[in-house]
């Protein structure tokens, strides 16, 4: 392991100097921000902001000479550890080999001092600058005198966080951390996960997205829309981060449980997106949220005055196509082909299209789909040591064929099938799907969406979810319908009648959509049920005794996941990451937490869990030979640990 030390260059005294009051006494700038290209002397290209009033530095930093501002002050920051790699030296993602010697030569960027330093999020440390830094860096009168520890700035935090009662303002106290000060949003979000999941994450970014108009204070994350088409190259170079590694895009038509809400759709990318880097370790930087708004249909954010997408219906087809196209092939030509793209939640008939079409070509996976089928199958194989018997033995119904459903279904049927070595087509049959039409049978098939017509089994029809469980006598009911409250008191209690410890799964996110409560699960169970949801549930007390619940969320999966093919330049997803994913995940419950009747480990070790999961999944990815990031490290687990983000203030010298 080596540090590597990088010289900034701070541009504060020129900033000053460029700078004047306009006629309403605002500070304002001359000068416009340009994009400049940094080039180490080692020869690694960097490209960052730069200002035209500073255009000297920055074609003096364009030539790899450390500048100094114009009272001679150069800061060294230190940057996320590098590993060393077979003898190269290698950054914790592969990225950018040097060799040791290139390493130790300083290459400059310009970053905000002073003021802007203070409103510049990625480097602000609140009350944290010492002294030294205070003298150093223009701070001096712009803060108070105490220094406080990033420790107590985040018990401080938190107190202030608890004050608020309703989640929603739990949620905007935790943007308004985020946009001000990332590392200490971090540090809460990585110390505090169980508590502040439930926040960032669903079930209040839902109501954020739907409230996203009201609530909007400073944008975050890219918007595409039509009115961009044409110029997505352009739009993607206006991010400030040029090092992209992971894209979570949505285009708003099913935001969670909750249906259409177009370009407020924007609060999920954001969520998951703050997940990989809290629970995944990737650098925020890293991380780019876009939301592609090609309108809405839902009536009432297009009538709603605050709503801050276009003002239009949904463009389909062709048009639609096009736009899609065209943002896939600027992003590849932007970042280059390993940067991993996370479709999520976008409505039925795009997922499957897009997921098939851009899987050939890019390193793309559906999180809808492909996530939450690897949690899920992950928290029915740990089932399997409460409720007894194989995979094979299980009989599978699921409420809701669309992403969700269809995609765990087959990965189930994929798992089974490796396992016992039957043929997929015959592993099928072991599960069937419900949707609003009914049990999904053979003469339905003419009608069925291409994605349902694998599902449909030799059966007469059957029109209710009740009679479909009578008929089918499940052993596992997973709810994947985005419809709440539709696993009534009669199909719970006949899925206990039919099974001493019924495996009962209510996915559909936020709350509000669950199938059943956890309450529900284990009183019409008579405590019986072995119960998870995709949202979470608080302890439920049922004559005394107290039942925990676990959380069948793909954000057990997509961090690891995502750190797993990145760390090793993966090319391509590959189902068996899928499954070795899925697999990773079941093997971390404990004993303990099979004694609580939990098929999840707890979130609060979610990180060593992302980082196994990393490991298996990166392991894949070399066995594949979809690979880009050679040799191959020894130690693919301590590897991900050491790629992984951490959160504290960095001393700037
Ligand atoms: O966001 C979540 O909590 C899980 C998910 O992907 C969805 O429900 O669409
Ligand atoms: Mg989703």
């Amino acid at each position: 392991m080596l540090s590597l030390q990088r010289s900034s260059t701070f541009l504060a005294r020129e900033q000053r100097l460029s700078s004047y009051r306009d006629l309403t006494g605002t500070y304002r700038s001359k000068r416009r921000d340009v994009s400049v290209s940094v080039r180490s002397s080692g020869g690694g290209e960097r490209t960052t902001r730069a200002s035209a009033s500073a255009s000297a530095s920055a074609a003096a930093a364009a030539r790899g000479i450390v500048m100094e501002s114009t009272n001679g002050s150069v800061i060294k920051e230190v940057v996320d550890r590098k590993s060393t790699v077979g003898g190269g030296v290698q950054d914790a993602y592969g990225e950018d080999r040097a060799t040791e010697e290139q390493l130790v030569t300083p290459w400059s960027v310009t970053v905000a001092s002073g003021y802007s330093l203070l409103r510049d999020p990625h480097h602000n440390k609140g009350l944290g600058f010492t002294e030294k830094e205070r003298d150093a860096h223009y701070l001096r009168g712009l803060l108070p005198p105490v220094v406080a520890t990033q420790e107590l700035q985040e018990r401080k935090a938190m107190h202030n966080l608890r004050q608020y009662e309703v989640p929603l303002q739990r949620y905007m106290a935790m943007m308004d951390l985020q946009e001000t000060n990332e590392r200490l949003f971090y540090k809460l979000l990585i110390d505090h996960v169980e508590e502040l999941l439930p926040i960032v994450y669903t079930p209040t970014v839902g109501e954020a997205c739907q409230k996203y108009g009201s609530i909007f204070k400073r944008p975050q994350g890219l918007y595409i829309s039509l009115k961009e088409k044409g110029k997505i190259l352009e739009v993607l170079k206006n991010w400030p981060e040029k090092k992209v590694q992971v894209i979570v895009v949505t285009d708003g038509e099913r935001i969670l449980g909750l249906g259409d809400l177009g370009c407020q759709g924007m609060g999920i990318p954001v969520g998951k997106l703050s997940l990989y880097t809290a629970l995944g370790g990737l650098r925020p930087s890293a991380c780019l949220p876009i939301t592609i708004d090609v309108g809405t249909n839902n009536e009432k954010l297009l009538k709603d005055e605050f709503y801050i997408g276009l003002r239009q219906r949904r463009a389909r087809g062709q048009e639609y196509a096009e736009l899609l196209e065209e943002f896939m092939s600027a992003v590849k030509q932007n970042y280059g082909e390993k940067v991993l793209i996370q479709f999520e939640d976008f409505a039925n008939h795009n997922a499957f299209e897009l997921l098939e079409k851009y899987s050939k070509t890019h390193l793309v996976f559906n999180d809808d789909i492909q996530g939450t089928a690897s949690v899920v199958l992950a928290g029915i194989v740990a089932a399997l040591k409460l409720v007894g018997g194989s995979l094979a033995d299980q009989r599978f119904l699921f409420l809701g064929a669309g992403e969700a459903g269809t995609g765990i279904a087959e990965l189930i049927a994929l798992e089974m099938s490796k396992q016992t070595n039957a043929p997929l087509e015959e592993c099928r049959k072991k599960i069937w799907l419900v949707d609003s039409k009914g049990l999904i049978v053979s003469s339905r098939v003419e009608s069925l969406q291409h994605f349902k017509k694998p599902w449909a089994h030799e059966h007469e029809p059957v029109k209710t979810l009740l009679e479909a469980v009578q008929a089918i006598k499940p052993t596992v009911l997973i709810g994947s319908s985005g419809v709440g409250q539709t696993f009534t008191k009669e199909v719970v209690e006949t899925m206990a009648s039919l099974n001493k410890k019924p495996l009962i799964l209510s996915l559909s996110n936020p709350t509000s959509q669950s199938e059943c409560t956890a309450e529900q699960a284990y009183t019409w169970s008579e405590g019986r049920a072995i119960f998870a949801s995709g949202s979470p549930f608080g302890p439920v007390e049922i004559n005394r005794k107290t039942f925990l619940s676990g959380q069948a969320n793909n954000a057990y999966i997509f961090p690891g996941l995502g750190l797993g093919l990145i760390m090793s330049g993966a090319i391509r997803v590959h189902d068996d990451m899928l499954l070795a994913a899925s697999e990773a995940l079941a093997s971390q419950v404990a004993q303990e937490n099979f004694d609580a009747g939990l098929i999840y480990p707890p979130f609060t070790n979610i990180r060593k869990i992302s980082a196994k999961i990393a490991a298996k999944v990166a392991e894949k990815v070399y066995d594949l030979g979809l690979a880009s990031h050679l040799p191959r490290p020894e130690n693919l687990e301590k590897f991900a640990e050491s790629c992984m983000y951490t959160p504290i203030y960095r001393n700037y010298r």
